[in-house]
This record gives C-alpha cells, sequence and structure tokens, in this order.
C-alpha cells in the first residue's frame, strides 16, 4: 500500500480567554476548502468549547477534564490514532485547540511519537495573546503564557481592540522572538494564507528536543468548578454572582438559560475581571440548560460557596 502524505497539523495555544476558540471559529467557517479535523481541549469536566464551535461540517474530537499536555495525554494520543485509523474519512488538516492551561511544546512532543512521526506534520504553533491581559498576569499563570509565547512560530496579539497603540507597542518591544511572526488583530481576525499551511515547522528546526521540556501537571497549579442547571437563571443575580467571584477565578465560561431571554441559548465568559452574556441563536433541538466552568488557581475555589452563590441565581 502506499504510504498517505503526513497530515498538516496547527497547534492553536494561548492562556485562558485569549481568543483561541474565537479564532478557531473564523478558520473553520473561512472558505479554506479542506476536509478539516480539530480537536478541542477543556480543562474543566464539561466539554464547553465544543459546544462553542460554530461551524459543525468538520469533524469534531472533543477531549475534556484535563490538559492534553498532561493529565489527558493519553486521550490525545488515542483520538489521534482514530483519526489516523478511519481511512475512508482521513483528514487533510487537523487543528488542534489547546487547554488555556496546556504547554505546547509537550503538545508538540506528543506529536513526534513514533506511531505519529510519519503521518503527522505540525505545519506551525501559533499562540494567541490577549493584549490586555496578557501583562497582569501574575506568578504561575504568567509564567505559562510565557512558556506558550516561546515555542511560538506564530505569534497571534488578538483583542488589540482594548489596548491603545502605546500599550500595544511597549508590549511588543519587551518581546524578543524574532523569527516568529507576529500577527496583530481582533476578534481572530488574521489572513487564512499566514496561518495556515503555511509549513514553518516543517523542518522541524524550532521544536525544542524533548528532554528540555518540563514535565508538570497543571491540574495542580488550576483547579476547576462548574455548575449545571436546567431552570433558568435570573441574568441580574447572575452578573452579581460573577462580579464577587474570588480574585482567583481568571475564567468562566459555558451556555446558559437566561429568565429574561427565553428561547436563546446565552453564551457567558468571563476573562480576568471582564464579563459578558450574550443571547445566540435557539437551543437547536437542545434541551435548554446552564452549563458553566470556572477555572482559578489552586486554593481559590470553594466549591460549596460557588454552589450556594449560584443555586441563588435560579429564577
Ligand atoms: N474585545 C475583544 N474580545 C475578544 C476578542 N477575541 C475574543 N474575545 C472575547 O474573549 C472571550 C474569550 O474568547 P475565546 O475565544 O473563548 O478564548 P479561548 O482562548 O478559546 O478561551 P479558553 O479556551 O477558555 O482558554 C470571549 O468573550 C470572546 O468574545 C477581541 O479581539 N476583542
Amino acid at each position: 500500500m502506499s504510504r498517505l502524505p503526513p497530515i498538516p497539523v496547527t497547534l492553536v495555544s494561548g492562556f485562558l480567554g485569549a481568543g483561541k476558540t474565537t479564532l478557531l471559529n473564523r478558520i473553520l467557517n473561512s472558505d479554506h476548502g479542506l476536509r478539516m479535523a480539530v480537536m478541542v481541549n477543556d480543562f474543566g469536566a464539561i466539554n464547553i468549547d465544543s459546544q462553542l464551535i460554530v461551524s459543525q461540517t468538520q469533524t469534531t474530537v472533543s477531549l475534556a477534564n484535563g490538559c492534553i499536555c498532561c493529565t489527558v495525554e493519553s486521550d490525545l494520543i488515542e483520538q489521534l490514532g482514530r483519526l489516523l485509523d478511519d481511512r475512508a474519512n482521513r483528514p487533510e488538516y487537523i487543528v488542534i485547540e489547546a487547554s488555556g492551561v496546556s504547554n505546547p511544546a509537550k503538545i508538540a512532543n506528543t506529536l513526534r511519537y513514533p506511531q505519529f512521526r510519519d503521518a503527522l506534520a505540525i505545519d506551525s504553533i501559533l499562540t494567541v495573546v490577549d493584549a490586555e491581559q496578557f501583562e497582569r498576569l501574575d506568578a504561575e499563570m504568567a509564567q505559562l503564557a510565557m512558556e506558550q509565547l516561546d515555542v511560538a512560530d506564530i505569534i497571534v496579539l488578538n483583542k488589540v481592540d482594548r489596548v491603545g497603540r502605546d500599550q500595544l507597542d511597549a508590549l511588543k518591544a519587551r518581546w524578543l522572538y524574532p523569527s516568529a511572526r507576529l500577527l496583530e488583530c481582533e476578534y481572530g481576525e488574521v489572513p487564512l494564507e499566514l496561518v495556515l499551511g503555511v509549513g514553518r515547522l516543517k523542518s522541524g528546526w524550532r521544536l525544542r528536543p524533548a528532554a528540555s521540556v518540563k514535565d508538570e501537571d497543571h491540574s495542580a497549579i488550576f483547579e476547576t468548578w462548574s455548575f449545571s442547571s436546567e431552570r433558568p437563571l435570573s441574568l441580574k443575580a447572575l452578573r452579581q454572582a460573577l462580579a464577587t467571584l474570588p480574585a482567583g477565578i481568571y475564567r468562566a465560561k459555558g451556555v446558559c438559560q437566561i429568565a429574561e431571554a427565553s428561547g436563546k441559548r446565552c453564551v457567558l465568559h468571563l476573562v480576568g475581571s471582564r464579563s459578558e452574556i450574550r443571547p445566540e441563536e435557539g437551543w437547536d433541538g437542545r434541551t435548554p440548560q446552564t452549563q458553566l466552568i470556572f477555572i482559578g488557581r489552586r486554593g481559590t475555589i470553594d466549591a460549596a460557596k460557588m454552589q450556594a452563590t449560584f443555586e441563588k441565581c435560579v429564577a
């Protein structure tokens, strides 16, 4: 049997809430003309990202309840194996969206395991940066965000609408990544030809040797908590609950059923201290419900207190 050419893989990384799913949606809804498979990784127990992906024409594989660079690496290996074994639907391109706490260098090493070496070719490691929040991150969060940037060969500086030109230039001046391509954008609006099929890592020259990649368990640094309810929530109470979250909770996202927006599926995002609850389309045959996931620094989430707070939001 003739050997099939390797499938190009774009690895999308970036800290929590930087705009990875927004960029992925933009890629998927553009005219790329490829049979694409996307793998999305949620650090929390609920598959939220797969629900936030707008285009359903491609194969979507959801890897939840851990980080694909450490705790659920075995799921990544298994699911990649499945994609490759399904010869009838073999994708022409794979995009992997790592969780916001993943180290892309470790995922890149997984893609170089013997079983994938001839079947997959990393096209690029693309790291999305939240232009507003990046410099506000502290301690382990800042370190992780820097590690994600260190291995990027494409840096997408997103959310430029949130900062002034001076602040952007100052941020860029502090970075020393001369070999990375830097693209500034809002809502992941980047020219597709600059991010897909660019073959920037074809020779593997920027990948660090596996031995030099730090072995960490991101569930030791971050923790998650989730809330589900089949009863509608009060918008006012939910906003209030989000405004009073402990500072260590950096990210929340999910879908919600809001009493004031009957029949609409609302999408909730919290990144740092910013939050939004946006009505989207209807429920499209799905049972209306709320599914939220919260991610914070370990030790900052009091599950009983959170449960009581969000129970009170039920209208
Ligand atoms: N103002 C502004 N908001 C943006 C931009 N890009 C994305 N967002 C918002 O940022 C929030 C997080 O975006 P996502 O695309 O879900 O971020 P993510 O990196 O996939 O998040 P995680 O997977 O949880 O790490 C959402 O509310 C987006 O609408 C942008 O360029 N400007």
